[in-house]
């Protein structure tokens, strides 16, 4: 990918609080409409990064640009682009769900475009993230799983080009978090919208993401798709079958190619295949606990 076309294009980040580096030269890309999963051990650096790209936090070194701007000089323009969900909108407790969301969807109409009309309107807003029964309640009387889907609402409702979700899906029940799946994958399908997420949900990242960054210790340790990521793992697909009675069992790095060759050499003679692949979970642990051993015998 040419850093030209690309959405988010991250060279060298570093964080430093007080004496203490907590990003070390991270560098990623993200394209248009792509969605990128962002994970990592707690600590790792993800809510920094994040901050930075968003332009919340002002880096230590580096280049980072932002839909083609540099978010620590972000304008006004730049900021209509973004969405950003934040962790629930205390202070507004007193208003309705469709009176905020039409009064905060107020503030991107002068942004829109024939390409890009803005806001979203607010019912078909609130019935995508599923509040349509709860669209005339105040916010203060919502339940937590309510209140975070209005928090995605506000987040998405400028229809922004670039969408960070800060683990978005921590409070909702397996429902919510199904429709909210189907949300991302909408947004990034139909509307083209680019999204960082970061989320501890494995099966999360897995399900959405076209991508998946590790960040472990302040480092990207990965960065790939799920396969991508998994083929890095050597020996982890295990496959068996059965040969002239006998039950075999073998631990490769390429499951395909070893099933070929295995075919090849004994054609209908196989019998009871089986390929059993990692999940994400078992790579993202493999790799987490690699980099965590290389760290250790530098220090
Ligand atoms: N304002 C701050 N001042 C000093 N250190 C900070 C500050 N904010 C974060 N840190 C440190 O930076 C490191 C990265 O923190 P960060 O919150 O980015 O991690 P994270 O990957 O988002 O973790 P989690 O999964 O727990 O949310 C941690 O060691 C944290 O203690």
């Amino acid at each position: 990918m040419s850093s030209s076309s690309a959405v988010l294009d991250v060279k060298g980040l570093r964080m430093r609080y007080g004496s203490t580096d907590v990003l070390h030269d991270v560098t990623f890309q993200a394209r248009h409409g792509e969605v990128l999963a962002l994970l990592g051990p707690n600590g790792a650096g993800k809510t920094t990064t994040v901050e930075i790209l968003e332009g919340f936090r002002t880096r230590s070194a580096g280049q980072v640009t932002v839909l083609g701007a540099d978010p620590a000089a972000g304008g006004e323009r730049w900021r209509a682009r973004v969405g950003v969900v934040l962790q629930s909108w205390r202070d507004h407790g007193k208003w309705r769900v469709r009176e905020l969301l039409a009064h905060l969807g107020a503030h991107y109409a002068p942004y829109s475009t024939p390409h890009l009309p803005r806001p979203w309107d607010p019912d078909r807003l609130i019935a995508a993230v599923g509040l349509t029964e709860h669209a005339g309640k105040k916010i203060k009387t919502l339940s937590g799983g309510q209140r975070r889907r209005l928090d995605v609402a506000i987040g998405i409702v400028g229809r922004p080009e670039l969408l960070f979700l800060d683990e978005p899906t921590a409070a909702f029940d397996p429902r919510a978090r199904a429709d909210f799946h189907d949300l991302v994958r909408s947004l990034a399908a139909d509307q083209a919208t680019t999204i960082l997420l970061t989320t501890h949900d494995l099966d999360e990242a897995e399900k959405l993401a076209d991508r998946i960054v590790i960040l472990d210790g302040g480092r990207i340790v990965a960065d790939g798709t799920a396969a991508d990521l998994s083929r890095r793992i050597a020996g982890h697909d295990e496959v068996r079958w059965m040969l002239d009675g006998r039950r075999h069992t073998e631990r490769v790095a390429d499951s395909t190619a070893f099933v070929r060759e295995l075919f090849g050499r004994y054609g209908g003679a196989v019998e009871e295949l089986d390929i059993q692949r990692a999940s994400l979970e078992q790579t993202y642990l493999a790799l987490v606990r690699r980099a965590e051993t290389r760290e250790e015998t530098h220090r």
